[in-house]
């Protein structure tokens, strides 16, 4: 891995609500419920079997004008010209960050504790994510959760970083990650697992970015 020294290109200061979702029927949904960051998260498929719904989703993304990262498959991101791919620390090792940064993909990087986000602040991403905040049941987490104080003062040493919390954050904590001074809020089953999905997606726009969905 060799470390370009520009940054990458420049997303929202604030992301707002950042679905993360492991299919194109998510995908669809959210962007017709009126999200605007999104990620697809498809774990461990071969890339000519993940393809189709990873151009899809690129598509998509830019008919609904929205953010659409692309988990793990920089290679096919690029091949696309996907808005964006998010990467993990153990990504690093591997990925061909001077390609994403040649074909002006925006970066967001994971980061569980102080070391590796000194690593990814060093690349210059688009937006480091920080997490797991709380346990969550969604991933294995080999790291214990940072907790609200960690959070707070690591967003707080991130000044004009586009900082992005995941990890167990159900709604009603999203009024607490929010006042730790992060400008986007990843989840997973706040949204997929909820009773009522739609009811859940609205809410969190209002909680996060103060809006309703398009129709509401
Ligand atoms: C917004 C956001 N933050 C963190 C992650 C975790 O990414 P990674 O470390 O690459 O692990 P996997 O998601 O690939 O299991 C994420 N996907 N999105
Ligand atoms: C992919 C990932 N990376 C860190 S926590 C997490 C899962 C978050 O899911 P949930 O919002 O359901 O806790
Ligand atoms: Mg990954």
């Amino acid at each position: 891995m060799i470390a370009p020294d520009a940054p990458f290109a420049a997303t929202e200061p604030r992301l707002g609500l950042y679905p993360v979702v492991d299919s194109l029927v998510w995908i669809v949904r959210l962007l017709d419920s009126g999200v605007t960051t999104l990620q697809l998260r498809i774990k461990d498929q071969p890339d000519v079997t993940v393809e189709p719904d990873i151009e899809a989703a690129i598509l998509l993304g830019r008919k609904y004008r929205a953010r659409v990262f692309i988990n793990d498959y920089w290679s096919l991101a690029i091949k696309h010209g996907a808005y964006g791919v998010h990467l993990g620390q153990e990504d690093l090792d591997t990925a061909d960050l001077a390609a994403i940064q040649r074909a002006g993909l925006r970066l967001g990087l994971s980061t569980h504790d102080d070391h590796e986000l000194a690593r990814a602040q060093a690349l210059h991403p688009s937006y480091i994510a920080l997490g797991h905040i709380f346990p969550t049941q969604t991933k294995i987490m080999p790291s214990q959760p940072q907790g609200l104080a960690d959070l707070k003062r690591l967003a707080a040493g991130l000044p004009g970083v586009s900082t992005v919390a995941i990890g167990g954050i159900s709604i009603d904590r999203v009024d607490d990650v929010l006042r730790c001074g992060v400008g986007g809020i990843a989840v997973v089953s706040a949204i997929t697992k909820a009773a009522d999905w739609r009811l859940a997606t609205a809410t969190l726009l209002q909680k996060i970015e103060g809006r309703g969905a398009p129709d509401a």
